[in-house]
């Protein structure tokens, strides 16, 4: 485990040392309060969620010059739960730029001071869109230029990234229509848990603190908001486990 980490510690640096000077390049460092976690003192997913797309909201703005809006966020491995007072040191930066969207890469790592231990929480990629101009025209954005041997590799990989991105729902689609898409097994109906005694409905009143800059609910907060809906329904299902 020690190795593990200060291998991970070592990628940091390196990369650090990469990419300096990139101007798109964020990064945000928070310690984690009470007030960030959940009932175990962990930090929080939808805390965790709400930095990463504040951070890549910066990095988009930084390459764009202009209001941008979270597109989606890619599947994300959560490595490493986050205890309170660790550190949370995030690091965001543009991959590549299309027309009017672009691919924010996210970097989430965890520090705890008083061991000098750092490792890696997760890594996301985000998809940003300019936001139209009051007259209702695109904005499009200049090319990202990629300097390090990193930013060469993942500026190659964003092009691909983002063709399976756009494919993904046409397959799921084609799945549904043509029928072959995997039922559920009929003998665990006696044993199982009906799916709709896990559902979970929220209703959210949006306030002040929901917003962003641009006085929208900002996506971060929406996917903190799907993390408390999703966790209360995996607790029930698990209840329902218990013989
Ligand atoms: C200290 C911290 C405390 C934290 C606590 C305080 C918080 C402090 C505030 C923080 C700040 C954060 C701020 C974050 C920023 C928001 O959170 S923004 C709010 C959340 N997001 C939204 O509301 C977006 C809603 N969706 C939309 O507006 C539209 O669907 C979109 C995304 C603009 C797309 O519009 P559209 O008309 O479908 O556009 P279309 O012309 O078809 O496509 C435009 C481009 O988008 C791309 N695109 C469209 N859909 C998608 C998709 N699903 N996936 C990928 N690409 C897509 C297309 O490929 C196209 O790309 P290009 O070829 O131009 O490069």
């Amino acid at each position: 485990m020690t190795s593990q980490l200060s291998d991970d510690l070592k990628e940091e640096e390196e990369e650090d040392e990469e990419s300096c000077d990139n101007p798109t390049e964020v990064k945000m460092s928070q310690i984690v309060m009470p007030c960030h976690c959940n009932h175990r003192q962990e930090l929080s997913v939808g805390q965790l969620l709400k930095w990463m797309d504040s951070t890549a909201c910066l990095s988009a703005e930084r390459l764009a010059g202009s209001l941008c809006v979270t597109a989606s966020m890619d599947d994300i491995h959560f490595e490493h739960t986050i205890s309170m007072g660790q550190v949370v040191n995030l690091r965001a930066k543009v991959n590549r730029a299309f027309n009017t969207s672009m691919e924010v890469g996210i970097h989430v790592s965890c520090e705890d001071l008083y061991s000098d231990r750092h490792w890696r929480v997760c890594h996301a990629y985000a998809t940003f869109v300019t936001q139209r101009t009051n007259t209702g025209q695109k904005v499009t954005l200049k090319p990202v230029v990629p300097q390090s041997q990193n930013e060469h590799m993942e500026y190659s990989v964003a092009a691909e990234r983002r063709r399976v991105r756009m494919v993904h729902s046409d397959i799921i689609k084609e799945l549904l229509a043509s029928g072959s898409v995997e039922q559920a097994d009929s003998s665990a109906v006696c044993s199982g848990v009906a799916a709709e005694k896990t559902r979970v409905e929220s209703v959210e009143l949006v306030l002040p603190p929901h917003a962003n800059h641009q006085v929208n609910t900002f996506g971060g907060q929406i996917m903190a908001w799907m993390v408390n809906v999703a966790t209360i329904a995996a607790r029930w299902k698990r209840q329902f486990n218990i013989k």
